[in-house]
């Protein structure tokens, strides 16, 4: 007997090429002027607010920074945009659709995601394998395991294209080369190439970057900052926390300054340059 609910072979088909296999650099599909919009987010942790209220948008095809002084907030305010983390109150909407409280996974479905540092166990396979098993990851296992016998040859298709596809962004992020190379043997810089080049293959409309280019020398710092910049120019939508002052400055164009949980203020980086609140929540932040 068939069960109605179960997914036709076209439902997997369709779910598949919609969520890991859009054409690389095929354009983002964005309609919203401001893809990400932040209201009144708040999250303690016991007797500790880590984001008291804070509300913000991201205009789309910008780089846009966050920035804030030590514990103002920003890795928490990045958890619960991408439903590591779930807000106490607050809404998080991407692209016009509610998505508080959805997990990481259908958040990343739906065209947010973030990059992951490679995990321990990640470092015992090669740069191509990590590839492969991005989508799984991001997506869901949920989506793999619905496949029933009767699409495994539009599942071999499938893995075909992403194939293709994983080889395309690998030469985007000029680490081909290394494809067959442990992820562990990487440099730093190499591991944050890949951690990217992970993200972009789920065909994300926007990208949240949380220290790129931490242990990054200055020589992949400048290439990682040319294809980001690249990736903005096709129409990718970035939020961006780093500690490098200078680094944010001189690459968004636009800054969110968080402290003590919320926006203090943002701007172009010249007004943020010269705004004394910022100032002094740096001074009186130690950083
Ligand atoms: N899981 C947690 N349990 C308890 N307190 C937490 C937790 N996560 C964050 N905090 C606290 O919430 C506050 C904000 O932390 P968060 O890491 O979000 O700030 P941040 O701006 O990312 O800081 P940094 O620049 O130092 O990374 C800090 O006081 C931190 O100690």
């Amino acid at each position: 007997m068939s069960d109605s609910s179960a997914p036709s072979v076209d439902d997997v088909a369709n779910k598949v090429d919609e969520g890991a296999l859009g054409a690389f650099a095929g354009g983002v599909e964005t309609t919203e002027q401001f893809p990400l919009k932040v209201d009144g987010l708040r999250k303690s942790f016991g007797g500790i607010t880590a984001v008291d209220g804070a509300s913000f948008e991201v205009e789309a095809g910008t780089l846009t920074g966050l920035i804030g002084p030590n514990g103002a907030g920003k890795s928490t305010t990045f958890n619960l945009i991408t439903g590591m983390l779930k807000p106490d109150t607050g809404t998080v909407t991407f692209n016009g659709e509610d998505v508080t409280g959805l997990e990481p996974h259908q958040i990343a479905n739906r065209g947010m995601v973030r990059t992951f540092q490679i995990a321990r166990e990640l470092s015992e396979m090669t740069v191509l394998e990590n590839m492969m098993l991005a989508p799984k990851a991001q997506i869901g296992e949920e989506l793999w395991r619905s496949v029933v016998p009767g699409v495994r040859n539009e599942v071999r298709e499938q893995e075909e294209e992403l194939l293709e596809r994983v080889w395309e962004v690998l030469d985007f992020f000029d680490i081909d080369h290394i494809a067959h190379e442990y992820a562990g043997n990487l440099s730093g810089g190499q591991r944050k190439l890949l951690e990217m080049a992970r993200a972009l293959l789920t065909d994300p409309d926007m990208l949240l970057l949380d220290e790129p280019f931490a242990g990054v020398n200055p020589t992949l710092e400048k290439k990682l900052l040319e294809h980001i910049h690249e990736l903005r120019e096709q129409g990718y939508t970035f939020l961006l926390v780093e500690h490098d002052m200078d680094l944010i400055m001189n690459n968004c164009e636009h800054v969110i300054v968080l402290h003590q949980g919320k926006v203090l203020t943002e701007g172009t980086p010249d007004d943020i340059r010269s705004n004394e609140d910022v100032i002094e929540a740096y001074l009186g932040g130690n950083v």
